[in-house]
């Protein structure tokens, strides 16, 4: 037997000597183009001959950088199969009270069946080329592992469209009862190495707070639970909305009313995991994105004090300053373009990333407020296990007149030594609360005292103010009324200056007028109105001496007559000025007719000069009469001129 043995070894091993022959050969002596095309057409033979179809599972997807669900979910469900039937083993410790999860180790296969059929599990690691002869401290880091599954081909629609979403299934249920939830916390990127493609590290999450234990209003936590059940169990209905399957949710609140508790409780309630997203140690967007993207799916992420770590103040005035830099220096701007986009944690790149969950914005408002009584009965059935005491009536009181944290209320309650009971925790409790209700009456003293300080200092202000106020606006009135008085005296000014110069021109005139040849004597008003009435009735045009008179006064007079236009003109114009504060533009004849309204002081100056104005129209020659202001409503015409005369009693 030994002999028949031996004989079979040396013949195996010479055939295997006459292939690696032949193999060495083939490399060696067969041209490459050739070389090439026996290898396809040899593996498209052997694949035809071979009746088996393999697929493989990576653990990496997306350019490395998602871990596969896939790739877990099998190692989870091969588990408890390599357990019993795999030869080499790998254990992974877990911490905590779970046993140690054994898995089969690299190169290892096991077979599995569905259905009748029998199909092969190997778990496989390939070394890259570049990393097989240089050493390594962290060896395996770029390894590729992946799960391969070999099955007949005969069956390839059952396994492909059955076997391997039961494998998933399965692989999933396992991972739920198994299921340790962990507690994340991101590494900072510069603890981030190319051996390593976890940017998170973790513990086992074991934290014990559940929605019984929360201290807050029965009707809250239900309230918070059935929505944190309709959301886990919403993926359709997300996807059917096409919405993506997050939800935020804001906790506020004073510190030590259980916000940290509270999601706990959730993690709890909803069995995910938790990840403590520290965005201080988050360097920009890329890197916040790759955390992100690392996140598993069912897990909470909590970003602790978002409006702390985001210092969008300080990095909006540093992008102003920037601006202005960058006004000056057009080529600076184009360089930062690029580089602004991705620097820098922003509240956008976060918001991009979790969708829009912000403030305003946020699907749910928890507030986490003051411990009220339903609370303290949790809390007193939590630390001291009873439900009632004679005491809770006086707590209750107290709690409604102060504002104590439920940290605070817990801490109190908490049996401190081996001789406290209960008695003395609500005892503590209670002299905790009027110690707390003191401080508050006094805080409130001070603070009203501060208040009504406030109050009086502003009131003596505003009168302060008021009194500066008054003191100017007398100040204004006396600058006002100085300026009036000035004005007035102006105006008197003005009007005597006129009246004067009109009156002197009245003179003037009056003496040349009396000086013309041919006896014309200056008219009195009457008897320009005789004339007058005498001429319009015999329409002759020789109207004897008074025709001469206005020939003459017209054509020797035309300049004096225009300087006294012009003189009566200025003086009107000051008046009309400074009385109605209207005129604009230099006065025009027809503005004239406008100083009808004229003061009547002006009206009796110059009556009491004894002017009296006569107007004549040279196209109908017909003399109009009016003492100043006329009563005539005709409006001078443009060709009219203006006599003006003096009564010479
Ligand atoms: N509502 C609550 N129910 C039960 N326990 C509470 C509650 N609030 C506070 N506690 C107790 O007080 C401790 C501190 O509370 P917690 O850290 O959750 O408060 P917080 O609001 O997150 O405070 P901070 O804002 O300072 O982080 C907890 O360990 C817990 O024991």
């Amino acid at each position: 037997m030994v002999m028949v043995m031996r004989e079979m070894l040396s013949h195996l091993g010479s055939s295997l000597a006459s292939l690696v022959f032949v193999y060495a050969i083939f490399q060696e002596y067969f041209p490459f183009p050739f070389r090439g095309y026996i290898q396809r057409y040899g593996h498209k033979l052997v694949s035809f001959l071979y009746p088996y179809i393999q697929v493989t599972f990576d653990e990496f997807t997306g350019d490395g950088m998602m871990r596969s669900e896939a790739f877990s979910t099998i190692q989870t469900y091969l588990s408890a199969k390599s357990t019993a039937c795999a030869k080499r083993l790998k254990a992974n410790v877990v911490k905590g009270n779970k046993p140690i999860v054994l898995s089969m180790d690299y190169n290892e296969e096991v077979a599995d069946e569905f259905k009748g059929v029998k199909v092969w599990w190997s778990c496989c690691k390939i070394i890259p080329s570049s990393n097989k002869l240089s050493f390594s401290y962290y060896p395996g880091s770029d390894d590729k592992k992946f799960y391969k599954l070999i099955f007949h081909k005969r069956n390839r629609e059952l396994i492909t469209g059955v076997y391997i979403a039961h494998v998933m299934k399965e692989g999933k249920a396992i991972a739920a009862t198994n299921r340790q939830r962990k507690l994340y916390c991101n590494t900072p990127s510069q603890h981030w190495s190319w051996y390593t493609k976890n940017k998170w590290s973790h513990v086992v999450f074991e934290h014990p707070a559940t929605f019984d234990t929360m201290a807050m209003e029965t009707k809250k936590k239900e309230e918070i639970k059935k929505d944190l059940t309709k959301f886990s169990k919403g993926k359709q209905y997300y996807a059917s909305i096409g919405k993506a399957w997050k939800r935020g949710y804001l906790l506020y609140g004073p510190p030590g009313t259980g916000k940290s508790t509270m999601i706990a409780a959730m993690a709890n309630f909803l069995n995910y995991d938790v990840y403590d997203l520290e965005l201080t140690a988050v360097k920009d967007n890329t890197e916040l994105r790759r955390l992100l993207i690392e996140t598993s799916n069912k897990s909470i992420i909590v970003i602790e004090d978002i409006d702390c770590s985001l210092d969008l103040t300080g990095q909006r005035k540093k992008e102003e300053k920037d601006e202005v830099e960058e006004e000056m220096d057009p080529v600076k701007t184009k360089e930062k373009e690029g580089e602004k986009k991705d620097s820098k944690v922003t509240l956008s790149g976060l918001l991009n990333f979790i969708d829009g969950l912000w403030r305003g914005r946020m699907d749910k408002h928890i507030e986490m407020s003051y411990c009220c009584f339903e609370a303290f009965k949790v809390l007193a059935k939590n630390y001291l296990n009873i439900d009632s005491h004679p005491l809770f009536g006086e707590i209750s009181r107290l709690l409604e007149e102060t504002n104590m944290t439920p940290a605070d209320v817990a801490e109190n309650l908490m049996l401190k030594s081996e001789e406290d009971d209960e008695e003395t925790s609500l005892k503590a409790l209670i002299e905790a609360l009027v110690a707390a209700k003191e401080e508050a009456r006094l805080k409130a003293e001070e603070e009203a005292s501060l208040k009504a300080e406030k109050e009086e200092k502003e009131k003596e202000e505003a009168l302060l103010k008021a009194e500066e106020g008054k003191r100017k606006g007398r100040k204004r009135r006396e600058k006002e009324g100085r300026e009036e008085k000035r004005k007035e005296e102006a105006l008197l000014k003005a009007e005597e200056e006129g009246f004067q110069t009109f009156k002197n021109l009245f003179k003037w005139n009056l003496e040349n007028i009396c000086s013309v040849p041919r006896g014309v004597e200056v008219y009195s008003a009457k008897n320009f109105l005789c004339e007058g009435r005498r001429n319009a009735k015999t329409r002759s045009t020789d109207t004897g001496p008074l025709a001469h008179h206005e020939h003459d006064l017209m054509s020797r007079c035309k300049i004096c007559w225009n300087k006294a236009y012009t003189a009566m003109e200025s003086y009107l114009a000051a008046l009309y000025t400074n009385k109605v504060g209207q005129l604009k533009g230099p006065l025009e004849k027809a503005n004239l007719w406008r100083f009808r309204g004229m003061t009547t002081k002006f009206r009796m100056n110059l009556m009491g000069g004894g002017a009296l104005m006569l107007f004549r129209s040279l196209h109908h020659r017909r003399w109009r009469r009016s003492v100043f202001p006329a009563r005539s409503p005709q409006k001078p015409a443009a060709s009219d001129y203006w006599l003006v005369s003096r009564l010479c009693d």
